[in-house]
């Protein structure tokens, strides 16, 4: 597998930060998922124009957005379709599984001493949830922000930003690279004026993907020698 677009003229980074919905968790089906089973009694077929507006945002918003492109707001409120879909996703998000490529590149980004941070719209107690299997993985970021630790989410750049001044050694944002799943998120990292790579579902629309400076088709095709970071030993790739 190779990637879908190439840098064309990828800068030297030193920090990564990473989205982790359907980035490092393969959570996204579960949102699906969940989403659909509240939507039935509406008769309403969840589809990919909604999922590439809404994925990525905060619960909130990204519910108000369902609920708008649905024009059911005369018979739910987001705050309700939001309860709704979290007492079905609470026990899916147990079982969360890391995607491809997550734990060889984390591993490799530790042992060179890259400093790494989450910046998830999730809200904590789902982070605490999805990540349950997890524990010594996440253990391993610097920093972790979760939705809550914004006013403003995602397309807004807010969080990648916090996430560079909370690194300890304060990189400016052209120096750390964003790993993103979501358009909202890769918008948001491009605001923050990172360089991006994207690793979008195959099911979303390659028009969503052109902001991104990469695009790949998994993690696993990775290299981050573009970026100015230690290859992977040659045994391992
Ligand atoms: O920012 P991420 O980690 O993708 O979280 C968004 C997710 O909660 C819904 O799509
Ligand atoms: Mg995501």
């Amino acid at each position: 597998m190779g990637p879908f677009r190439s840098p064309a003229a990828p800068k030297r980074i030193t920090h990564c930060i990473f989205d982790m919905d359907g980035l490092l968790l393969a959570t996204e089906t579960m949102y699906t998922v969940a989403q659909q089973e509240v939507l039935d009694p509406f008769g309403k077929a969840f589809n990919w124009d909604i999922k590439a507006q809404m994925t990525g945002k905060k619960a909130l918003e990204a519910c108000q957005a369902l609920v708008d492109y649905y024009d059911i707001g005369d018979q739910i409120t987001p705050e309700e379709f939001l309860r709704r879909r979290e007492v079905i996703l609470d026990k899916m998000f147990l079982d969360a599984e890391l995607m491809p490529g997550v734990a060889r590149l984390l591993g490799h980004l530790t042992a060179h001493q890259i400093p790494t941070a989450v910046a998830t719209s999730s809200s904590r107690k789902g982070f605490d949830l999805k990540t349950t299997q997890h524990r010594q993985l996440f253990d391993r970021f610097e920093a972790i922000l979760t939705g809550e630790s914004v006013t403003k989410g995602k397309p807004e750049p807010d969080i990648y930003l916090l996430a560079a001044s909370t690194f300890r050694d304060k990189p400016a944002p052209e120096k750390c690279l964003v790993f993103e799943d979501a358009p909202v998120g890769i918008t948001a990292g491009t605001r923050a004026g990172m360089q991006t790579v994207m690793v979008p579902d195959p099911q979303l629309d390659p028009k969503h993907t052109l902001e991104a400076t990469e695009v790949l088709q998994s993690l696993e095709d990775f290299q981050p020698e573009l970026w100015g970071l230690p290859a992977y030993p040659s045994s391992s790739s």
